[in-house]
């Protein structure tokens, strides 16, 4: 957290010095406070009148400064809050697809949202915190100094005990506010997956199951949520306690001194001011330096996520060439899926790949894009093997559109170019590949108009399409279709596959369970996985 806080330094800067200013402002009125009863004592009327203008002048400064202040400090907690968003998504585009899949999409969704709220009101709303009552201590020691030395000893001993006493939970403190993080985390995942899964819930009358998993979750977050009170709660009556004695024994002090007339009468309500400034700030101290330490475990969460390193650094040559499988085999584990193929996928050719369910045709195409690296024996791609070609650069030149493509939020054009620019030829190219054009003449923005979440708005089949106008814009040589046209009507399946097997362009490879005749007769070559 305190890379952050370096990292915006100036503008922290600037927030240390408004504080300073304020807590100043509010020092000197404790101290005119003591200069007043003096006056009263006195009975000089003018003399108490004059202080009483002062404090009211300084009360107004003290508010512009508190105004300044918690106008600079969002703004500060903002900027930071966003860097760490930015480094947080920063780690997600290094690390592998392997790598991204061990959590739940909830799960990062959390960090983003949830953890970065706690960040916000439990580290940086302490340490604020903290900045503002050492500041306001410090101009407060230094007035005790004013009065008498004695005052500002006995400050720190009384200090030293109400800042240690609550650090005997520091342990449990942090063990629990972790525990509160990873059960925000389930909740997060659990109840976006309970969400995400409406529609089949809802077909199957099975509803009830979004409350059920929902209260469950929450019960365990609850759990979590009153263990960590607990804790707080034994840290801040330990605070409380030194706080208490701190400005107990700060008053019994003064009374002596001014019993001594070692200090002016006056000085009992000063250093009762200064007293509970110092004392609460110092109460408190312990359990916001806690909180504080409590969000470390949230960025060591974040550090967790491995960044992928790039071993396969070959790259591909300008004359690209085909794909060569040659006795290779994979398996998940313990579980056989493909053995010993072999196969020569020649370039500009077309061919399709087909076989039962479960035979493995999906994780052919993962090895051809270089998702699964681990497999045996042999494949190729530009004399390369794949699992050490650099996975940008094989990305770069081979397409894949998966079985079940994602549709964001948005336009059609936007779901095409995903923030990527086209020119308008390219685009009229895909939407005639892609057999878009009657779907685009008949919505009412054309390719403006808003698909709505995942592409609610849109059939299966006008989804489909969509996608592969996305991947066929792009350019590539080489596209692999998995199950690209099942979900559309015949005739724009078979018009979608002649257009690919027709251009001459394009080397395909597509998985699919429907063969067509007229389509198998174009193709080069069928490879049938068993
Ligand atoms: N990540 C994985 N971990 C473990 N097993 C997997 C994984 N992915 C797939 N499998 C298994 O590997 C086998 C082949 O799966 P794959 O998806 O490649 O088959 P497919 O031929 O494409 O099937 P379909 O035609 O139904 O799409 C299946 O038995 C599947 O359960």
């Amino acid at each position: 957290m305190f890379y952050y806080i370096y990292k915006f330094w100036k503008e922290n800067l600037v927030v240390t010095l408004i504080l300073f200013l304020t807590g100043l402002c509010q020092t000197i009125v404790s101290v005119q406070v003591a200069s007043a009863l003096d006056a009263l004592i006195a009975f000089n009327f003018n003399h108490f009148l004059r202080i009483v203008g002062i404090v009211l002048g300084l009360f107004a400064i003290q508010l512009i400064f508190v105004r300044l202040q918690i106008i600079k400090i969002s703004q500060v907690k903002q900027k930071m809050a966003t860097a760490i968003r930015t480094d947080i998504t920063q780690r997600i585009e290094k690390t592998s697809y392997n790598e991204f899949h061990k959590r739940q999409v909830g799960t990062y969704a959390s960090w983003l949202s949830n953890d970065l709220s706690t960040i916000e009101t439990v580290g940086f709303d302490n340490f604020y915190a903290l900045l503002t009552g050492s500041i306001a201590t410090l101009t407060s020691v230094i007035a005790l100094f004013f009065f008498h030395w004695s005052l500002v000893l006995w400050t720190i001993v009384a200090g030293a005990l109400t800042i240690f006493l609550p650090k005997i939970f520091e342990k449990q403190m942090a063990k629990s506010s972790l525990n509160t993080t990873k059960e925000n985390e389930r909740f997060l995942s659990r109840v976006s997956e309970v969400l995400s899964g409406f529609d089949t819930l809802f077909s199957y009358s099975l509803l009830k199951n979004i409350t059920k998993n929902t209260r469950e979750a929450s019960l365990k977050l609850a759990a979590a949520k009153n263990d960590q009170a607990v804790v707080v709660s034994n840290v801040t009556i330990a605070g409380v306690f030194g706080n208490v004695f701190g400005q107990i024994s700060i008053l019994t002090l003064t009374g002596f001194l001014a019993f001594r007339k070692i200090v002016p009468i006056g000085s009992f309500a000063a250093t009762s001011n200064l007293g509970i400034t110092i004392f609460n700030t110092l109460g408190n101290v312990s359990t916001q330096l806690a909180q504080i330490r409590s969000v470390q475990p949230i960025f060591d969460k974040f550090e967790n996520i491995e960044a992928h390193t790039e071993n396969n650094q070959h790259l591909i040559p300008s004359e690209i060439q085909g794909i060569k499988l040659s006795h290779l085999s994979y398996a998940y584990g313990d579980k056989q899926v493909l053995s010993d193929i072999s196969y020569h996928f020649e370039l500009g050719n077309k061919y399709a790949i087909v076989g039962s369910s479960g035979s493995g045709k999906s994780t052919l195409l993962n090895i051809l894009i270089g998702k699964l690296i681990d497999y045996t024996g042999s494949a190729t791609f530009s004399n390369l093997e794949l699992n050490e070609i650099n996975g940008k650069d094989l990305r770069n030149n081979i397409l894949y559109i998966d079985q079940t493509p994602y549709l964001f939020s948005g336009t059609i054009r936007e779901n095409i170019t995903l923030g990527e620019s086209f020119s308008n030829s390219a685009f009229n190219q895909v939407i005639k590949e892609a057999v878009l054009e009657d779907i685009i003449e008949k919505l009412p923005d054309g390719l403006d108009t808003d698909i709505g979440e995942a592409g609610r708005l849109l059939s299966g089949g006008q989804r489909q399409r969509i996608a592969l106008a996305r991947g066929l814009i792009r350019g590539k040589r080489i596209i692999l279709i998995d199950e690209g046209t099942s979900s559309l009507d015949e005739s724009s399946a078979l018009r979608i596959e002649e257009n690919l097997v027709n251009n001459p362009k394009l080397t395909v490879i597509m998985i699919t369970h429907q063969l067509r005749d007229k389509i198998e007769k174009q193709l080069d070559g069928v490879l049938t996985l068993l």
